[in-house]
């Protein structure tokens, strides 16, 4: 059992230092895209599956609320937790638009969609980024393992950030650093720096 535990540690460090490696310039450009979308009044929607719907809400509390100073409400939605639209969305017409249907719904030219998939192969993430190019926002994407079919929808204004692991628990523990990363750069480069 504790060799158990020493394991998922160290392989969440040395999942971590190889991330360190090679997203820091990917999450550079994504932080400045979501700060340029903020100063032109645009918003950002979040989504994912499991772990990841977690991640959504957590970046989209984290903008709402606060990350680690007064500021003022930054806009972000997560597309997540409104059950009564997840559920009519996924009994009407099926699982895969439940997301999709709300970025329709909520989007605008110049938002930016969010979107987590340790696979890259979530079929509602895909659906949703399909709607977001249709309405000219920019996505995000937080992804691992070969970063699936999400990869092939990455244009050049986007920016993928791809966690160098296979293991799905590893990637979303370094999506956590992503999350919180782009929220200190979001709030630095608004507020000003803090530290
Ligand atoms: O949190 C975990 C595993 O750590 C799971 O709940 C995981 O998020 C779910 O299996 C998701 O459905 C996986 O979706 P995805 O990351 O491939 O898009
Ligand atoms: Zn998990």
């Amino acid at each position: 059992m504790i060799e158990r535990i020493r394991n998922s540690f160290t392989e969440s460090i040395q999942t971590k230092i190889a991330a360190a490696d090679v997203l820091p310039e990917k999450i550079a450009k994504a932080g400045q895209l979501m700060v340029n979308c903020l100063l032109n009044g645009g918003k950002i929607l979040t989504c994912g599956n499991g772990g990841s719907a977690a991640d959504a809400q957590h970046f989209s509390s984290e903008m709402i609320n606060r990350f680690e100073r007064e500021r003022p409400a930054l806009p972000a939605i997560a597309l997540t937790t409104d059950t009564s639209t997840l559920t009519s969305i996924s009994n009407d017409y099926g699982f895969s638009e439940i997301f999709s249907k709300q970025v329709k719904a909520l989007g605008h030219p110049g938002d930016i969609l969010f979107a987590f998939s340790t696979s890259g192969n979530s079929s509602n993430v895909i659906e949703a980024m399909r709607a977001a190019l249709a309405k000219d926002m920019l996505i995000i994407s937080c992804t691992g393992k070969d970063g699936g079919e999400m990869a092939g929808l990455i244009g050049a204004n986007d920016v993928e950030i791809r966690v160098p692991s296979n293991s799905t628990a590893r990637i979303q523990e370094v999506h956590l650093v992503v999350i919180h990363s782009l929220c200190d750069l979001i709030d630095s480069t608004l507020f000003g720096d803090n530290q």
